[in-house]
């Protein structure tokens, strides 16, 4: 059972930000969702937010601007955490691209992190299950999107679980983290020295081995004026891995915008349209 922290009436549906002790993790964890109108009398398809480094379960509803248009298709918008908080695991709020607001949306194998950085299983069973349980969602019809750290999670999780998501995009995803210095050093710490494992939670490496799983395409958007876009996002080694996989994907880049929620507003209304015709009837 989820516990309302608090409820906010918008564009006809309502903003809710929960609290839930969740199991996988260990500890209490937080997550919001945008309830459209629709779902009141009927089940709506949901789509699943995973944010960037430093974020929490309220950036993306105060930030990206997607109640609006979420509200006219009847999608509902999940946005988790982006860790676990108050682990009692020593340095963990030390940097902000490690540990606390940087969960990397995979189950840490290596000590300290591995009792309570569980975030793919909260968010691909435990976070799903209680989405389609306690919500009139609709799990049939699930897709995932997310920016920086979290288009890395969508990207990686679409891939890790093609069951579970029919529609994936990606603003500003980390698109290859073995390969940059954000994700060396989470994976080094999360799963180990030991590369191979690495391959498992890299978007690109997963795209060359599982052979186009979304055939009706995947939609990414890049600002060129990232400053984070040449070290750590990559985004042509994944475009390259699409191109060898024979993926279909609309990557889409962007003159003048940088990495923040200023580039996100502006385009997230194509990637609702995009979920919305794919997820949508
Ligand atoms: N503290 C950092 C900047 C952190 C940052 O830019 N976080 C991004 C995501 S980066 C990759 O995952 C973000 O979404 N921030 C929230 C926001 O409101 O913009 C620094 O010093 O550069």
């Amino acid at each position: 059972m989820a516990d309302i922290i608090s409820e906010h009436r918008c564009h006809g549906g309502i903003q809710a930000f929960y609290r839930h002790e969740s199991s996988t993790i260990g500890l209490p964890m937080r997550f919001s969702v945008f309830h459209p109108p629709q779902e009141r009398s009927e089940m709506v398809p949901v789509l699943f937010w995973l944010s960037g480094l430093t974020c929490t379960e309220e950036t993306f509803p105060i930030k990206a601007n997607a109640q609006r248009l979420a509200a006219q298709y009847g999608l509902m918008l999940v946005a988790p955490d982006t860790s676990p908080r108050n682990t009692g695991i020593e340095g963990e709020d030390r940097d902000w691209d490690l540990g606390s607001g940087a969960g990397f949306y995979l189950d840490a194998t290596a000590e300290p992190w591995r009792r309570h950085y569980r975030m793919e299983s909260w968010i691909t069973e435990e976070l799903f299950g209680l989405v389609r349980d306690e919500f009139n969602a609709d799990t049939e019809r699930a897709g995932i999107f997310g920016h920086s750290m979290g288009g890395h999670g969508a990207l990686t999780l679409a891939l890790r679980h093609p069951d579970r998501y029919r529609s994936v995009s990606a603003f500003a995803p980390i698109a290859a983290p073995s390969r940059c210095p954000w994700g060396e050093k989470a994976f080094t710490a999360y799963l180990g020295e030991d590369r191979e494992a690495w391959r498992e939670h890299d978007a690109s490496e997963l795209m060359r081995k599982r052979r186009a799983p979304f055939p009706q395409g995947i939609l990414i958007d890049q600002g060129l004026d990232d400053k984070f876009l040449k070290e750590q996002l990559l985004p042509l080694q994944f475009e390259q891995a699409c191109i060898d996989a024979g993926q279909p994907l609309t990557m889409r880049l962007h003159e003048g915008y940088d990495h923040g929620y200023y580039f996100i507003a502006s385009f997230i209304d194509d990637h609702l349209a995009f979920h919305q015709r794919i997820l949508g009837g």
